[in-house]
């Protein structure tokens, strides 16, 4: 091979992040020559819907992964939130990389956080997750879809269609818009989306010799607690249809899952945490989710065929 191709969105935060692992690749394999290979995914071109009801799974992969069953890219970049927890056969995630800040934000020009909005305001958000956990705290509040990239989601609240929304502080984070944030939504009391800031590199399982330039990425105790989150939603079946939020942290050999699923509509929800050994981080996911289940969380689960 002579250079590293990577399939990458076009959004801004795609574009930092397929940037930031060429940079990272290239500083561990000095001599390795990497570029992007933009293009654009379903998920990107379908903005008039809330992504939950566009259907099907991988919206944000599958063109990525075309790309590299063709051979027109090496690899490909993720959002690990973004990716289902079952991947298409013949694929594999040779790195995830460190994670950044976990915690989702809360943006307004108005107000600091969720408990200074006033009776009946207006919060963006498409996710049923953040629906579901707005709901539990504000049932008063009145809940608007909010799609499109990180930007695009900014000027909408600029341009005054919501006294607040909530994003990811990673992406905030990576594109320098830090300053945008006026209040974390920290664990336990809110939880984020399963993987929530961390990055992962997708290549084709039958080509080792790229697996092993890009498993030089890989950040051994960010993977063992994304394993727990990502075992945790495949227990439930999650998906970007499901209302299920899950944070994972290692202290030394424990290893310690919060989970929670919820109802968009009506802010029921039920909470579970568990902790196990850091060796056997799908134990732990399975049994958050034995314990939400236990709980009832069946009735927030789309039903199974
Ligand atoms: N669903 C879109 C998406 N996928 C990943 C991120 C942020 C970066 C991350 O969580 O790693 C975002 C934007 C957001 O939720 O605000």
């Amino acid at each position: 091979m002579t250079t590293l191709r990577i399939a990458t969105r076009k959004s801004p935060l795609a574009l930092w992040q397929s940037e930031h692992v060429a940079t990272a690749l290239r500083a561990a394999h000095p001599g390795l020559l990497v570029e992007l290979v933009p293009m654009s995914t379903r998920g990107d071109e379908v903005l008039d819907r809330p992504l939950a009801a566009i259907g099907g799974k991988g919206l944000f992969l599958k063109e990525l992964e075309v790309a590299m069953l063709r051979g027109e890219a090496d690899c490909a970049v993720h959002s690990l939130k973004d990716v289902p927890m079952d991947l298409e056969p013949g694929f594999a995630l040779p790195a995830i990389l460190e994670r950044a800040d976990y915690a989702d934000a809360f943006i307004s020009n108005r107000f600091e956080d969720i408990g200074s909005l006033p009776q009946g305001a207006v919060v963006g958000t498409s996710s049923l997750r953040r629906q579901a956990q707005l709901r539990a705290l504000r049932p008063d509040l009145q809940l608007r879809d909010l799609r499109g990239n990180v930007n695009t989601r900014l000027a909408k609240l600029d341009a005054g269609d919501y006294d607040a929304i909530v994003l990811a502080c990673a992406g905030l984070h990576r594109l320098g818009l830090g300053d945008r944030i006026r209040s974390r939504l920290l664990v336990p009391d809110w939880l984020p989306a399963p993987a929530q800031g961390a990055i992962a590199i997708e290549c084709r399982d039958d080509d080792p010799a790229i697996a092993a330039l890009c498993a030089a990425l890989d950040h051994a105790p960010t993977r063992t607690c994304v394993e727990a989150e990502r075992a945790m939603n495949r227990a439930l079946h999650g998906s970007c249809h499901v209302p299920v939020a899950g944070y994972a942290a290692l202290d030394g050999d424990a290893l310690s899952l919060h989970g929670m699923v919820g109802c968009a509509e009506d802010g029921r929800s039920v909470r579970a945490f568990s902790t196990g050994r850091a060796d056997d981080p799908a134990a732990v996911g399975r049994d958050v989710a034995e314990g939400l289940l236990r709980q009832g969380a069946g009735e927030f689960l789309p039903p199974r065929d």
